[in-house]
């Protein structure tokens, strides 16, 4: 017999999961034992019989017998039905312990116990945010390099295929906009995602949550807007340029990072899709995971397969977000009537108000270009095309936005 592996060592995510391993195993006993009962009551009613009966006995034994290994073999090789966790970037690798990290930066190791360390036992004082998977913390390894750590819900069963995925997509991926993963560490359920950690956080706390508070220190100007703009658009031109392009699939204000020097990089590959260049959309179905706002209308009438397409009308929406400072979820009430940002920029764009469009603060700095806030904003209004077919590549944007200075 194959010697097999303590079930307490194998790392199989649906068992992880649903704790399946014990009850199946108590079933499979219960049911030889009830078998093996069966046939020492048969053999022991043979032996009474006479010859005709003891032969067609022989006979009724040898068919069951047959029918009873044939059937175990069927159920032993046939694939146990178990959901697909990823099914998308990436098959999930086959553990063999449940402690693993790993490293795509060769300057940096990391380990369950080291990370411990450097956030005291993840200790809130260290915690700088939270999303919908886990919580964010900042932490400064030994050698002296600061970095944020995303540990996910022990119970997310949604986290465990983000986990991957975002390894498996940022893990190969180099671009200087796009987010830096240094690697990952797992331990029993504790899963650990180490990220470079960006000084100044995510642009939707720039352009919205903190104005509130401070109005003069937190305003970006028109250059750093552009900047943000052009780095973004640099990203995501390189994403869908690949020889197998990814669709990101989320792009929002909150899943793009500013470093010390305003620079922009595009995180969160959560949802990412690589995307079958022969059919020209991903094979795997869209996470339905997209901020409303920030949708194309083709998914909002039900397409499910995810497009390059769609990276450009949400990368639209977030032109009009960081220009205007407009949150793109809120109606804006145009003529006494409330309409969304789409709707909103066509109609002033139409009338030639492109400078009433401006955030208020940036307008405040003054000795800003008309004619390239007008191409700005016809930039935005192409990629936000209803048409999907219309909007422009990301190529082309990145070519479109290179004579706006910064
Ligand atoms: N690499 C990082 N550097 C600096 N701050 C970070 C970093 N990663 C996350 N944060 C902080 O943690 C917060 C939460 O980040 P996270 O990516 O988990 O959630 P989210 O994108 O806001 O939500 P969700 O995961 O639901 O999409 C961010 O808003 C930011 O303030």
């Amino acid at each position: 017999m194959k010697p097999q592996t303590p079930l307490s060592l194998q790392f199989q995510p649906n068992a992880f999961l649903n704790n399946e391993y014990s009850v199946k195993k108590s079933q499979t006993l219960k049911q030889q034992h009830i078998l093996s009962l069966f046939y020492v009551e048969y053999l022991f009613l043979l032996f009474r019989m006479d010859h005709i009966l003891q032969a067609a006995a022989c006979g009724l034994l040898f068919f069951f017998s047959l029918t009873g290994i044939i059937t175990f073999w069927v159920f032993r090789c046939r694939k146990p039905k178990t959901t697909q966790l990823v099914s998308t970037t990436a098959q999930l690798p086959s553990i063999t312990t449940v402690d693993q990290s790993a490293s795509f930066d060769p300057n940096l190791k990391f380990s369950m116990t080291k990370l411990r360390a450097a956030t005291k036992n993840f200790s809130p004082e260290f915690i700088i945010g939270g999303g919908s998977f886990g919580t964010v913390y900042k932490a400064q390894l030994s050698n002296g390099v600061t970095v944020a750590i995303k540990r996910l819900n022990p119970d997310a069963f949604k986290g465990f295929r983000e986990f991957w995925a975002e390894m498996v997509t940022l893990g190969m991926l180099h671009h200087p906009n796009i987010a830096k993963i240094f690697g990952y560490c797992m331990s029993g359920s504790d899963r650990l995602l180490i990220y470079e950690f960006f000084q100044n956080g995510s642009l939707d706390r720039w352009l919205h949550l903190e104005q509130e508070q401070d109005l003069d220190t937190l305003t970006l100007s028109w250059g750093t807007r552009i900047q943000i703009v052009k780095g973004v658009a640099n990203g995501l031109f390189f994403l869908h340029s690949l020889d197998k392009p990814i669709a990101h699939q989320h792009i929002e204000s909150r899943n793009v990072f500013l470093d010390s020097d305003f620079q922009a990089h595009i995180c969160d590959f959560g949802h990412a899709r690589r995307i079958d260049t022969s059919t020209s959309y991903a094979s795997t179905q869209f996470a339905g995971t997209m901020g409303y706002c920030y949708m194309p209308p083709e998914y909002k009438a039900g397409l499910t397969t995810a497009t390059l397409e769609a990276d450009v009308y949400s990368f639209g929406i977030l032109m009009f977000e960081i220009a205007t400072g407009k949150r793109p979820n809120l109606p804006t009430l145009l003529d006494g009537e409330e309409v969304g940002i789409v709707e909103w920029a066509r109609k002033m764009l139409a009338q030639d108000k492109h400078m009433q469009m401006v955030d208020a603060s940036i307008l405040r700095e003054g000795g800003l270009i008309e004619d390239h806030v007008k191409e700005y904003f016809e930039i935005a209004e192409m990629c936000t095309s209803e048409i999907k077919r219309k909007r422009p590549t990301m190529a082309k944007v990145f070519r479109l936005l290179n004579p706006i200075p910064m």
